[in-house]
């Protein structure tokens, strides 16, 4: 099986990273996106970070009735912070039956020259890239497939803020997962 990996924080997962999920599996040859939960990015900072375990249900929660679409907690068992070429060696020895391929804008594909070792990660895996505002590739390498998926242009940042201000977060992220945010009371301070 090909399976397209997602990886993020999903500090909470909204519908921006639902719409890439869902046009992968459908637009592309891979057969399942699992969306991976990186406990901590190695780029980012931890302080408004959910416990990953509430962020990997709240991936559950949203996906739950897709069968395309898988909630991964791998990284959690993993060294961190979460290195991309850590988790795609260890999944590749763990399943070798499937083929693993990496999804991501065009945004972090232009930034992957600060991931660890970036050209071994060029080298060895194929990647699909949908484009991002901004964020334009001309001449693709090979191994790299340019999506133009539909955007949304929301982020966590934005979900986040609008719970501390007291703001609705209803119709950016799914219904049950707007449910469990505030019956959790996520993201108030
Ligand atoms: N609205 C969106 N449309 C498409 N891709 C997105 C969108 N928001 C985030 N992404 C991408 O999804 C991946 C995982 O996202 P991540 O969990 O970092 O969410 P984020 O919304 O960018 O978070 P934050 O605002 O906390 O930085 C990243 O590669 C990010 O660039
Ligand atoms: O491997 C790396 O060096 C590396 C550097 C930055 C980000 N990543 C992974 O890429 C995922 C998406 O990152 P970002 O910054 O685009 O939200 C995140 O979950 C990280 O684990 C990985």
């Amino acid at each position: 099986m090909k399976i397209g990996l997602y990886f993020g924080s999903f500090n909470p997962i909204h519908i921006g990273h639902l719409i890439i999920g869902s046009f992968v599996a459908n637009n592309t040859d891979v057969d399942q996106v699992w969306f991976v939960v990186s406990p901590h990015n190695p780029l980012k900072k931890s302080s408004t970070l959910l416990n990953e375990y509430h962020r990997l249900h709240l991936v559950q929660l949203a996906i739950e009735s897709d069968e395309q679409l898988k909630a991964s907690n791998i990284e959690f068992k993993l060294p961190r912070p979460s290195y991309t070429i850590d988790t795609l060696t260890y999944l590749t020895e763990k399943y070798p039956e499937n083929e693993f391929v990496v999804i991501m804008g065009s945004d972090s594909y232009q930034n992957l020259q600060k991931w660890k070792n970036y050209e071994i990660l060029k080298k060895r895996f194929f990647f699909h890239v949908y484009l991002r505002p901004g964020f334009e590739i001309t001449a693709a390498p090979e191994r790299v497939n340019v999506l133009k998926a539909p955007q949304l242009e929301i982020s966590s940042t934005l979900i986040r803020e609008s719970i501390r201000e007291g703001k609705s977060i209803r119709y950016l992220v799914p219904e049950a997962v707007q449910e469990e945010i505030e019956r959790s009371n996520y993201y108030r301070l």
